[in-house]
Order: C-alpha cells, then structure tokens, then sequence
C-alpha cells in the first residue's frame, strides 16, 4: 500500500482525519502563513471549527474572501477520505452572505452532493456559533491518479 493510499484511508466517524501534507496552505502544521484547519468526519461530512486571525484580513476586522475560499477549498479536500480517492478542485464558487470576523468562531462542514463519473459536486457552509450563515459555497472536484501530484515535485512525498 502507497503512502496515499494509506493516508486516504478508510477513517471511521468521528476520526480526526489528516493534513494533507506538513506544508499545505490550508491544514499543514508546519506551514507558517496557513490556517492549520483540524478536521474531523461527522457521518457523510467532513466539519472543522476555525478562527482568521491577524494574518486573514482583508477589510479591517474582516476575514479577507480569498482567505475564505482557501479554507472552503481546503476542506473540500477532505472529502477524498470519505471518497477513498484523490482529488482536485476545478471549479470553486463562493456565496460570501456575511462578513466573515477575525477572531470569531466558526463552524465549517462540507459533504459531497453527487458523483458523475470522475467529477464530485460538492457543498459547502461557513456557519457562526449563533447559527448565521456566513458563506455557502459549491465545487467540482476531479478526481485523479497518485502521478497528478508529482507534475512539480517528481520525489513528492504525497
Ligand atoms: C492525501 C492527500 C493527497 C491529496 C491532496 C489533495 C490536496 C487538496 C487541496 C485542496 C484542493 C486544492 O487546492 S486542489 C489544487 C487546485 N486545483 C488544481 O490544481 C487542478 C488543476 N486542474 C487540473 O489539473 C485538471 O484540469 C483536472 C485534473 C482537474 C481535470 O483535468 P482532466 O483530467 O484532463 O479532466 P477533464 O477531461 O478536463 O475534465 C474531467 C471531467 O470534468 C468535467 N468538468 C470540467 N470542468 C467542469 C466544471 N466546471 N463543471 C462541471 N464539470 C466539469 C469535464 O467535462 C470532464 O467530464 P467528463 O467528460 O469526464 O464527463
């Protein structure tokens, strides 16, 4: 069994699930500019409770949108734990309904709607602690085989 395959799975309920990789932008511990999102599988969603800080901001007090999006993006990653298979974004919409405040608790779940083939149409929402919504989002993952993530780094660790 690959690394990535073992990485991939399977994860029960409730299983905290892994990062991608140390470095990734959205879930990397070791990645000083990232969101260290921690993500766990709530049934068929994929959940993670999350705070932008300083480093997010976009308008004074307010999470930047592309910070937003790189989250949303990245918890989508998540999904292919419960797919059992890699996959990539490769269309990304956001619905930004409210501000998204720096230092505030939210609550971010994601879960695939339906699959087409190689495609995954999947959803998204970034919820405050009240219950107020503050972005929903939709996307098309592909999925695609181990060699995709050694396009730049043939040694990937991936
Ligand atoms: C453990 C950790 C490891 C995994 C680590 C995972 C890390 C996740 C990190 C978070 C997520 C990311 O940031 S991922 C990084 C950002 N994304 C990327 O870099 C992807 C860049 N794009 C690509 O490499 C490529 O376009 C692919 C692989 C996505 C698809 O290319 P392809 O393989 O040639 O496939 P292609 O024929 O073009 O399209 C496949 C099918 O999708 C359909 N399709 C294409 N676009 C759309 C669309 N907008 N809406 C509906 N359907 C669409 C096509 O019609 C086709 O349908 P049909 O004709 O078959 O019916």
């Amino acid at each position: 069994m690959t690394a990535l395959q073992q990485r991939i799975g399977p994860h029960p309920d409730g299983a905290h699930l892994p990062a991608h990789h140390e470095q990734c932008l959205g879930c990397g511990v070791d990645n000083p500019h990232g969101h260290h999102l921690s993500v766990h599988r709530e049934g068929d969603l994929v959940v993670a409770t999350h705070v932008f800080d300083d480093r997010h901001v976009g308008a004074p007090g307010i999470a930047h949108g592309g910070a937003v999006a790189t989250v949303l993006d990245d918890l989508y990653g998540f999904l292919l734990y419960l797919v059992g298979e890699p996959a990539v974004t490769r269309q990304l919409v956001v619905e930004y309904l409210a501000p998204v405040l720096i230092g505030t608790t939210y609550r971010l779940e994601a879960r695939v709607d339906r699959r087409e083939g190689r495609k995954l149409f999947v959803n998204a929402k970034v919820t405050a602690l009240d219950g107020r919504t503050a972005a929903t989002s939709t996307a098309v993952f592909v999925t695609v085989d181990a060699e995709h993530f050694t396009q730049a780094r043939p040694s990937s660790a991936i």
